[in-house]
C-alpha cells in the first residue's frame, strides 16, 4: 500500500488504528478451543468485528511462531483474510546482515504479503537496506519503545547531548522516504512526541502503547499528528481481550469503536 493510500483509508474512516492480533491461545474464548483452527477462528472474528473501525491489523510474530508449524499455517490464513483495504505490519523485529535480512524480507513481504515488518536498527544500514529494497513495501524501524527499558539504550544521551534514539531516526532517514519509512514510537513517551515531529516532520509514526500499557491517545495526538495524520496507533489486548466468553467479537468492537469515536473527534 502507498502512502496515499493509506492517508486515503485514515480520510475516509477518520481512524487511524491498528489493531493488533497478538492472538494468544491462552486467552481465547472456551467455545474456540473446540474449532480446528482456534486462533485463526478468533482472528476471523475479530477482523468482522473491526475492519470497519480501523486501518491496519499487526500481527505479532511472537504468537504465532511459539505454535510452530500451526502457528504459521493460522498467520498465513489471517493474511489471506484481512482486506485488501488494510495496511499490514508484520511486528516481528527483525534486521541481521545482510544476505540473512534479504530472506526475512522474503518472507514477510514475499511469502506472507505483509505491507510492512518492524525492524531493529542497531545493526545499521546493511541490515535495513535489504527491506527497503522491496518495491511498494514499508520498514518500520524502532526508535523509541513503549517498555521501561528504553531508558537502558534508546534514551541514554550520546556525545552532542542527543539521545541515542534521535540519533537513530536522524541517520535512517538518509536510509529511507516517508514513503516506505516508519518509526515506532511508544505511546508512554507523550512528552517526546512534540521534539520527535521535530526530527522527523513527514514520516509516519507506529505508536504503541495505548489501552494495556496505559498510552494517552489524546496527548499523542496533539503532538504526533502531522498534516496527513502520520500516526498509526496500535492496540492489541485492550481491544482483543476486552470480552473472554461468547460475546468476544462485540465487545472487541465496542473498544475498538471507542478509540475510533476518539480519534474522529480529535482529527475534528
Ligand atoms: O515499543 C513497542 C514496540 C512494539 N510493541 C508491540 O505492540 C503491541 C502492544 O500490545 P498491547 O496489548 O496493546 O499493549 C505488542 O504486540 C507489542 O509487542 C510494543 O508494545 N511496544
Amino acid at each position: 500500500m502507498t502512502r496515499s493510500e493509506l492517508i486515503a483509508q485514515i480520510r475516509a474512516k477518520s481512524s487511524y488504528l491498528c489493531v493488533g492480533l497478538d492472538t494468544d491461545m491462552a486467552r481465547l474464548p472456551a467455545h474456540l478451543l473446540r474449532e480446528p483452527d482456534p486462533v485463526f477462528a478468533f482472528n476471523q472474528q475479530i477482523i468482522d468485528a473491526t475492519h470497519d473501525l480501523c486501518v491496519a491489523y499487526k500481527p505479532n510474530l511472537a504468537f504465532y511462531e511459539a505454535m510452530g508449524a500451526k502457528g504459521w499455517e493460522s498467520l498465513q490464513k489471517t493474511m489471506a483474510y484481512i482486506p485488501d483495504t488494510h495496511f499490514t505490519i508484520a511486528d516481528a523485529k527483525r534486521g541481521d546482515i545482510g544476505n540473512t535480512s534479504r530472506l526475512y524480507a522474503q518472507a514477510f513481504f514475499g511469502e506472507l504479503g505483509f505491507d510492512a515488518v518492524t525492524v531493529a536498527p542497531y545493526m545499521g544500514i546493511d541490515s535495513v537496506q535489504p527491506f527497503l529494497e522491496f518495491e511498494g513495501k514499508w520498514v518500520i524501524l524502532l526508535a523509541l519503545t513503549s517498555n521501561a527499558g528504553s531508558q537502558d539504550f534508546q534514551l541514554t544521551q550520546q556525545d552532542g547531548g542527543e539521545p541515542l534514539f534521535e540519533k537513530v531516526m536522524r541517520r535512517a532517514q538518509a536510509w529511507g522516504s516517508p514513503a516506505n519509512l516508519m518509526f515506532v514510537v511508544g505511546a508512554t513517551h507523550p512528552e517526546k512526541f512534540e521534539e520527535i515531529r521535530r526530527i522527523a516532520p513527514d514520516h509516519f509514526l507506529l505508536v504503541p502503547g495505548v489501552g494495556a500499557q496505559g498510552g494517552d491517545l489524546e496527548q499523542l495526538t496533539r503532538f504526533g499528528a502531522n498534516e496527513d495524520v502520520g500516526l498509526l496507533v496500535n492496540s492489541s489486548r485492550g481491544i482483543l481481550y476486552a470480552g473472554s466468553g461468547a460475546d468476544f467479537a462485540e465487545k472487541a468492537r465496542a473498544s475498538a469503536q471507542a478509540l475510533q469515536a476518539e480519534m474522529a473527534s480529535l482529527l475534528g
